[in-house]
C-alpha cells in the first residue's frame, strides 16, 4: 500500500483518501483538550520513550542513513543520534525547573497580588523536516515539544526515505499514539496538512518552500519557526596558517557531503591566501578521502538525481582547482575547490548544499565585509585570523543567525545556544531550553486576593484629585523601585 498523505501512530494502517489527515488531527486536538499531554510525568514518560528508541534502534537509524546518504555510522552518530539523546537527556534533567512559574516583579499597584509567567503548551505542533539531517532535524524539535507539553504531528521529508520509513513505523511504538502522529509525504500531502489549524509550526527547509508554509501558517495566524537556508560566507585573513584553515575547513565543507545548511558555501580571501588555500585544501582532502575519494568510507552520496545534476552544472563555475569528478550512476560528487570564481556565477548565486567549494578573492577586509552585507542575512557567517580583532570586526560588523571564529559548526553541538537564522535564513531558535520556550505559550498571570476590595475603591471612577495624585504616582517606574 502506497503510505502518501497517511500519517502513522503506533501500529496503525495508514488511512487514504481526499483529507487523510483530518481523523489524525482530530483525534490529536482531542487528546490535548483532554489535557493528557500537561503532567510533567507524562512528558517524562514520553521523553523516555524517545530516548529508548533512539538507544535501541540506534543501528537502523544509521542504516536509513546510510540508504539515503551514504552517510557514514560514525558522522550519523556524531551529526543526529547523539545529538538527539543530549537533548533528552537535558529535557529529563531540567523539566521540572522549565516548567516553573516565573516570578515577576510587581509596582505599588499590584503589590498585593501574585505575578508570574506560566509556560504552557501551545496545543498541536507541526514537525516538519527536511532530509539532510533526517533524523536530527524531526526529533531534536520534537524533544522541544514533547517537554513543552504539546501534542505533534512530525512529517520528515519524503526523500530521505529510509529515515521516513524508520520514523513512520518504529519511531511510535515509543510514544503515546494518542498524541504523536508521523505524516508521510511531499509537497502535495504537506499542504493539505496545512490545511489544517495547527498551534505551532517549526519547518525546517529551503527558503523557497519556507514562504509557502509561512504564507500557509498566516491563514490560521498560527505561529511558526522557520529554520532556512542560504549561502554561508568563510573570511580567511592573510594572517592565519593556511593548513589549519584547510582543515578545519574541508571538514565542515565536506562533512555529510556538503549537504549541511550551516557549511562554509564560499570563502572569500585575498590572491595571496588562496595561492596558499589551494594546496593546503588539495592536501587535507586527499588526507582525508584517500587518492581517490569515490572508495573513501567516509563520504556520502548526493541525495537524488534532480541534486546530482544541479550540482554537476556548478561544477562549471570558475575553474576546477582540485577534485571535479563525478559519477552520474552513484550520485557521486568529488571534494572539489573551485577558483577565479566571479559574483555573477551561479554558484555564487544559489546555495550550493554539496561538496564543492568556491573560492572569490577580495582585496581587504573592508570588502569582504560589504560583499557580505550586500547579500542576504546569512544562517552562518565564519572568519578566520590569528588576529582576533580581525574575527571581531567581522563579527561587530555582519549580521548572521549563527557566527563561527576560527572553526565551523560546532556552536550547533551545544544545546546552551540558540539555533536559528536572521532575515531570508529563517526565524525563531530552538535547542536546548530554547526548544522548550519556543513551543511554549509564555502566559502572563497575576493573581489577586479576592477580597480587600476596600484598597481597590481609589481606582474607580470618580476620580478624585487626592486620587488620581496616588494612582498617578503608585502606577510609575519611581514607585516600582521603592518596593
Ligand atoms: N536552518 C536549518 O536548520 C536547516 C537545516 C537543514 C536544511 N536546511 C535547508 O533545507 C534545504 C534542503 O532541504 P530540503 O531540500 O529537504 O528542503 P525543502 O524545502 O525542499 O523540503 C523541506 C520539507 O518541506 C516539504 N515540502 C517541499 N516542497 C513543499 C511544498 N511545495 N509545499 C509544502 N511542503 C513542501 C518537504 O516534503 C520536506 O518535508 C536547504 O535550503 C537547507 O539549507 C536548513
Amino acid at each position: 500500500m502506497s503510505n502518501k498523505g497517511a500519517t502513522k501512530s503506533a501500529g496503525s494502517e495508514p488511512t487514504l483518501g481526499t483529507d487523510p489527515f483530518k481523523d489524525t488531527v482530530q483525534r490529536l486536538r482531542e487528546t490535548f483538550n483532554s489535557g493528557r499531554t500537561r503532567p510533567a510525568a507524562f512528558r517524562v514518560a514520553q521523553l523516555e520513550g524517545l530516548g529508548r528508541f533512539l538507544r535501541e534502534k540506534q543501528q537502523l537509524l544509521q542504516e536509513a542513513l546510510v540508504q539515503d546518504l551514504r552517510k557514514s555510522p560514525f558522522e550519523s552518530d556524531i551529526s543526529e543520534i547523539i545529538l538527539c539523546q543530549n537533548e533528552v537527556d537535558l529535557a529529563l534533567k531540567n523539566l521540572q525547573a522549565w516548567m516553573k512559574d516565573t516570578p515577576a516583579s510587581t509596582n505599588l499597584l499590584t503589590k498585593l497580588d501574585s505575578a508570574f509567567t506560566r509556560k504552557e503548551p501551545f496545543g498541536l505542533v507541526l514537525i516538519i523536516g527536511p532530509w539532510n539531517y533526517p533524523v536530527n532535524l524531526t526529533l531534536v524539535p520534537l524533544v522541544g515539544a514533547i517537554a513543552a507539553g504539546n501534542c505533534v504531528i512530525l512529517k520528515p521529508s519524503e526523500i530521505s526515505k529510509g529515515t521516513e520509513k524508520v520514523l513512520a513505523e518504529v519511531l511510535p511504538q515509543y510514544l503515546d499514539q494518542s498524541s504523536f502522529a508521523v505524516a508521510l509525504g511531499g509537497p502535495e500531502e504537506t499542504q493539505k496538512l496545512l490545511e489544517h489549524k495547527f498551534d505551532y509550526i517549526l519547518f525546517t527547509g529551503s527558503p523557497r518552500v519556507g514562504k509557502i508554509i509561512y504564507q500557509s501558517a498566516a491563514k490560521h495566524l498560527t505561529p511558526i519557526t522557520l529554520e532556512l537556508g542560504g549561502k554561508n560566507p568563510c573570511y580567511v585573513d592573510d594572517n592565519c596558517d593556511p593548513q589549519t584553515v584547510a582543515n578545519r575547513l574541508a571538514w565542515f565543507r565536506y562533512f555529510n557531503t556538503g549537504q549541511t545548511c550551516v557549511a562554509p558555501d564560499y570563502v572569500l580571501c585575498s590572491p595571496e591566501m588562496q595561492e596558499r588555500l589551494v594546496p593546503a585544501l588539495q592536501n587535507t582532502i586527499t588526507r582525508f578521502y584517500g587518492e581517490d575519494p569515490q572508495n573513501s568510507p567516509n563520504l556520502g552520496r548526493i541525495i537524488s538525481q534532480k541534486h546530482f545534476k544541479r550540482l554537476h552544472e556548478l561544477l562549471s563555475c570558475g575553474r576546477v582547482a582540485f577534485g571535479g569528478q563525478s559519477d552520474e550512476n552513484s550520485l557521486y560528487i568529488a571534494p572539489t575547490v573551485l577558483v577565479d570564481v566571479q559574483e555573477k556565477e551561479k554558484v555564487m548565486q544559489e546555495e550550493i548544499f554539496g561538496p564543492i567549494l568556491p573560492l572569490m578573492t577580495v582585496r581587504s577586509l573592508d570588502e569582504a565585509i560589504d560583499f557580505i552585507n550586500r547579500r542576504e542575512k546569512p544562517l552562518a557567517l565564519y572568519a578566520f585570523s590569528n588576529n582576533s580583532q580581525v574575527v571581531n570586526q567581522v563579527l561587530d560588523r555582519t549580521s548572521s543567525g549563527n557566527f563561527g571564529g576560527n572553526d565551523g559548526f560546532l556552536y550547533m553541538t551545544l544545546p546552551s545556544l540558540p539555533f536559528g537564522g536572521v532575515g531570508k535564513s529563517g526565524m525563531g531558535r530552538y535547542h536546548g531550553k530554547f526548544s522548550f520556550d519556543t513551543f511554549s505559550n509564555h502566559r502572563a498571570c497575576l493573581l489577586s486576593p479576592s477580597g480587600l476590595e476596600k484598597l481597590n475603591e481609589i481606582r474607580y471612577p470618580p476620580y478624585s484629585s487626592r486620587a488620581q495624585k496616588l494612582l498617578r504616582w503608585a502606577m510609575s517606574s519611581h514607585s516600582c523601585t521603592l518596593l
